[in-house]
């Protein structure tokens, strides 16, 4: 596992508690040894005890050495960067596994489209994980499910088989882009969900938000080659819904703060944890273009980003042509 963040360290804790020997890269040689010898990550983690097989470091030979599958957790900006030092370490047959949530900005590529170009591996080798995952729930061992998903149905079956045990079920899709931007999508809407829950807007506003922003993912993902029931699903609307109610995610966080009337430049400052929303939204705007694509939500937290929309103006669900409009 590269990434000992809040979901590195919870998806090896799952992984270990499968059953699998599991070892986790820190870039910090600190936390790497924390985790190793107290079995936390208190920055990370609070209270949460690890299992007592899962061992940290922070030289990637050692964690990389024989690894048959390799997961990846890092900051979605930083993804690339963190490959090309990698790349000669991955054993030669492992299977690469994106938990990532987010698009890279400047080439607006999903995370397993930068796998493919920077390691130049065939497609059957590469994996993404999705769904309604809060790591710290998770990592409470409160029951949840996800989706594995690669153009390979032996490859995702493989993973799918690897990330189970008693609280964490998995199923699998052959839709990558789907479930890829299904993660992207919701981080999306639940910043603006965050935002008019900022503003003190009730529970009309954000079910109209929700439900206007499934379908502006739909419509996003599905002009990209996605299928719309991987949107319907565990990817899309099952991520959605967790993000969009729970105060443990990030991008809700951050659209809250900017809904209470922080800048953009304040909030970052006050975020501790990455909320890759607030990364994905130019590239997502620009893909969207690139399709005419209209993404009125996507588009007004945007504005609020920028400054030129004040919070208490948002309204994305209500953004319409003057004539109404087939729903
Ligand atoms: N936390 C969740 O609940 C959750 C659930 C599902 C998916 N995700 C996704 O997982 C990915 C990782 O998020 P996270 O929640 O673990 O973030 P995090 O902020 O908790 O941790 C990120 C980790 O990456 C490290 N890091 C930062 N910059 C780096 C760099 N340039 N190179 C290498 N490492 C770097 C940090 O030190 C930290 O250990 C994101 O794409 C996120 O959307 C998160
Ligand atoms: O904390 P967030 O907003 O990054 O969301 C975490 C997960 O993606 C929820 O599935």
């Amino acid at each position: 596992m590269l990434g000992a963040g809040s979901w590195g360290t919870t998806f090896a804790k799952v992984l270990a508690d499968g059953g699998n020997d599991v070892a986790l890269w820190a870039r910090r040689p600190e936390l790497a040894r924390e985790i190793s010898q107290s079995k936390r990550n208190s920055d990370y983690l609070p209270g949460i005890n690890l299992p007592r097989s899962l061992w940290a470091s922070d030289r990637l030979h050692e964690v990389l050495d024989g690894a048959e599958q390799v997961y990846l957790s890092v900051p979605s900006q930083s993804l690339r960067e963190n490959l090309r030092i990698v790349r000669e370490l991955i054993p030669e047959d492992a299977l690469i596994i994106s938990l990532m949530k987010g698009v890279e900005k400047g080439t607006g590529a999903r995370m397993s489209e930068v796998i493919l170009h920077e390691l130049g591996v065939d497609p059957w080798r590469v994996a993404v994980a999705s769904g309604p995952n809060l790591a710290l729930e998770i990592a409470k061992e409160q029951p949840t499910a996800a989706v594995l998903s690669s153009e390979s149905r032996e490859t995702a079956t493989e993973v799918a088989l690897t990330v189970r045990n008693s609280y964490f079920r998995s199923f699998v899709n052959t839709d990558v882009i789907g479930t890829e931007f299904g993660g992207v999508l919701k981080n999306l809407i639940a910043v603006a969900i965050g935002i008019v829950d900022g503003v003190g807007y009730g529970e009309n506003t954000k079910a109209s938000i929700i439900t206007r922003g499934l379908a502006e993912m739909t419509d996003f993902s599905v002009a990209f080659g996605a299928r719309p029931e991987t949107l319907a699903g565990l990817a899309g609307l099952g991520d959605l819904i967790a993000t969009c109610e729970s105060s443990l995610s990030r991008n809700n966080t951050a659209g809250r703060l900017l809904g209470q009337g922080y800048s953009y430049s304040e909030v970052i400052k006050q975020m501790n944890q990455t909320a890759e929303g607030l990364s994905s939204v130019t590239p997502i705007l620009e893909l969207a273009l690139s399709k005419g694509v209209d993404m009125p939500i996507v588009s007004q937290v945007a504005e609020v980003l920028a400054g030129t929309l004040a919070p208490r103006d948002i309204a994305p669900h209500l953004t319409t042509d003057d004539l109404p409009q087939g729903e």
